[in-house]
């Protein structure tokens, strides 16, 4: 397995780009540990698929370099790179069995037939296709033809990187959800580099140790699933993940605290040390996750009014009105819910500020 670098990386599908809009990536400086599990996550648009691409040779960017433990391989093709790549759909071979689907990319490599099928038999195993493996791969359904290529992208232990481009998507959700934490489990226990892309929240939480959020050709936040939680670098991390998202207000910064309206809400020492005074837009966010709301007066807590409460099951989103602003907060399915008038309570310890959307820390 490798460490791969991204240098001064950046890429635009145009022959002549001018300004930052005519590139899908913008320029970006980032580096995948060796072992690593990372995920790609972000909209529809935002430059994932781009960047595995340029990952795995398939497109060569237009400025900066791709450097695998420190050698140059950015004008290498993928066949050069030694990687693995897993696609959206199955990429097999029908008239084969199943066992020769997975053995093909040893073969490819002349790998010794004892050594071949060990290793077919042990990812047949991980991945429950063991009763499967004399059969034609014609005829299987949807969900056991991509087990057969993840199950391809898994089988060479020696390659650089494992790379997959939204690979659960044709995978029923009760086996999708059994899959992901089967991938967790393969890594945790042969550690290879992975990089996998998906647009779903979830499914990059619970796979990936570092998850890389991007928008619009930027990668916003490269972080552990607990850092974009508590401390998202960039409002739309904070938006993005977390259901629902965090709550962001419009404020100023006054006597030591973010004023929204007219309404005083405190910050932690280490926020109110670095506040901008003036010049740019700033906002407070919260998660809804961490926002109290009580029937009475509580020490600096602020009257709202409750507009929606609603029951999720073992939890329920309270929607409150602050003056002009809608806040959501996330509570227990136990926890009591005021009528029509209740008081909000920000911890400082929680309550974040943006300046101009990035975290003043
Ligand atoms: N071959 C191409 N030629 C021109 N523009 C492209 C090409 N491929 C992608 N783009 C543009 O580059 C931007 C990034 O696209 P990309 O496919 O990398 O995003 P993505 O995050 O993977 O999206 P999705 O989840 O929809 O696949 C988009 O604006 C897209 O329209």
């Amino acid at each position: 397995m490798a460490r791969i670098e991204l240098r001064g990386l950046a890429h635009s599908y145009r022959p002549d780009p001018g300004g930052d809009a005519d590139y899908a990536l913008k320029p970006m400086q980032h580096v995948w540990e060796d072992g690593g599990a990372y995920a790609l996550l972000g909209p529809s648009g935002c430059g994932k698929t781009t960047l595995l691409n340029i990952i795995s040779g398939l497109l060569v960017p237009s400025e900066g370099q791709v450097l695998f433990d420190g050698r140059d391989v950015t004008a290498l093709p993928p066949q050069e790179r030694n990687i693995a790549q897993v696609f959206q759909f199955p990429v097999i071979y029908d008239t084969m069995t199943v066992f020769d689907n997975l053995a093909f990319p040893l073969r490819n490599r002349k790998v010794a037939e004892r050594e071949v099928r060990a290793r077919v038999e042990e990812v047949a195993d991980m991945l429950e296709l063991s009763a499967d493996l004399g059969r034609r791969a014609r005829g299987l359904t949807a969900d056991r033809k991509q087990k057969i290529s993840l199950g391809r992208g898994l089988v060479r232990s020696d390659v650089a990187a494992i790379l997959f481009d939204e690979p659960l998507t044709v995978i029923d959700p009760q086996l999708k959800w059994l899959l992901r934490r089967k991938l967790k489990q393969i890594h945790e226990r042969f550690r290879l580099s992975l990089i996998y892309v998906t647009h779903d929240q979830n499914e990059a939480l619970t796979f990936a140790e570092q998850v890389a959020v991007m928008y619009d050709g930027r990668v916003m936040q490269l972080g552990t699933p607990q850092q974009l939680f508590e401390v998202p670098a960039h409002t739309f991390v904070g938006y993005f993940i977390g259901s629902p998202g965090m709550n962001f207000l419009p404020c100023r910064f006054e006597g030591g605290a973010a004023v929204v309206d007219d309404v005083s809400i405190p910050l932690a020492r280490s926020v109110i040390e670095h506040a901008p005074h003036r010049g740019v837009p700033l906002e407070i966010g919260i998660r809804p996750e961490h926002l109290r709301v009580g029937a009475s007066p509580a020490n600096g807590a602020l009257p709202v009014e409750i507009a929606l409460v609603e029951d999720l099951g073992n939890f329920k989103i309270v929607t409150a009105r602050l003056g002009r602003h809608q806040v959501k907060a996330k509570l227990h399915e136990d926890a009591p819910v005021p009528a029509e008038r209740g008081w909000l309570t920000f911890p400082p310890d929680r309550t974040r500020l943006y300046a101009d959307g990035r975290l003043v820390a």
